[in-house]
C-alpha cells in the first residue's frame, strides 16, 4: 500500500482524551481481575493499540494478565459486516481453565466478540469477560463488561481501526465524513 495523505476526519477523541479514557477503563476492571489468572486475548488486527496501551494501565495499577491474540475478520475491507466470521490466526497458548479478557478495538454489530466468546469458551475457558474501546450504539451492549467510549453510530477510523486497511495509525480516534 503507497502512503496516501491523510484526510480531515471528524476528531472524535484526541490522544489525551483517548489515553484518560484508557486509565478510567483500567480502573474499572481491576476489581474485576483482582486474584485470578486471566489471559488477554487481544482480537487483531484493530484492537492491538487498545490492548497494548490497556496492558500497560493494568500492570501499572498491580495488574498482570497473560497475552495472546485471535486473529477475526468479518469486514475485510467494507464498512459493513460480511455477516460471517473468519479465524484467520488461533490462539497460541492454552486457554483451559484461566479466565479470558477479551480485548477489541470497536463493538458495532456485535457479532465479533460473540463468536470470539463462544470460541473461547468452547477451548475450555474458565470465564470470559468482554472488554471494548468503543461502543457503537446499534448493537445491544449484551455481555459487555467494560468499554472505554460510547461511539456515535458513524464509521470510526484511527486508534487501530480502519477504513479498506487505511488510517490504522492515526492517535486520535476520528470518523468519516457524513
Ligand atoms: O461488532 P462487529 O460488527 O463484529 O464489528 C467489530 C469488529 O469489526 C472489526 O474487525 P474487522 O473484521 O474489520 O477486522 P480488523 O480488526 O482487522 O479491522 C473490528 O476490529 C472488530 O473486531
Ligand atoms: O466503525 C468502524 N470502524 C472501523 N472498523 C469497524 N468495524 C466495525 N465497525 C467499525
Amino acid at each position: 500500500m503507497s502512503t496516501t495523505e491523510i484526510p480531515n476526519f471528524d476528531v472524535l477523541l484526541t490522544k489525551e482524551e483517548i489515553d484518560a479514557r484508557i486509565k478510567q477503563t483500567a480502573e474499572t476492571l481491576v476489581p474485576m481481575l483482582e486474584g485470578k489468572s486471566w489471559t488477554a486475548i487481544v482480537i487483531l488486527l484493530g484492537a492491538a493499540p487498545f490492548a497494548s496501551d490497556l496492558l500497560r494501565a493494568l500492570a501499572d495499577r498491580g495488574i498482570d494478565v497473560g497475552f495472546d491474540a485471535l486473529w477475526l475478520e468479518s469486514y475485510r475491507d467494507a464498512r459493513e459486516s460480511s455477516g460471517r466470521v473468519v479465524v484467520r490466526a488461533d490462539i497460541q497458548r492454552s486457554i483451559a481453565g484461566r479466565g479470558a479478557l477479551i480485548l477489541d478495538d470497536v463493538f458495532d454489530s456485535g457479532r465479533t466478540l460473540e463468536f470470539a466468546r463462544t470460541h473461547l469458551m468452547a477451548k475450555g475457558a474458565r470465564e470470559v469477560r468482554t472488554c471494548v474501546f468503543a461502543r457503537k450504539p446499534e448493537a445491544a451492549p449484551t455481555g459487555l463488561d467494560a468499554w472505554a467510549y460510547d461511539a456515535p453510530p458513524r464509521y470510526l477510523v484511527g486508534y487501530g481501526m480502519d477504513d479498506a486497511g487505511h488510517w490504522r495509525g492515526l492517535s486520535y480516534l476520528g470518523a468519516v465524513p457524513e
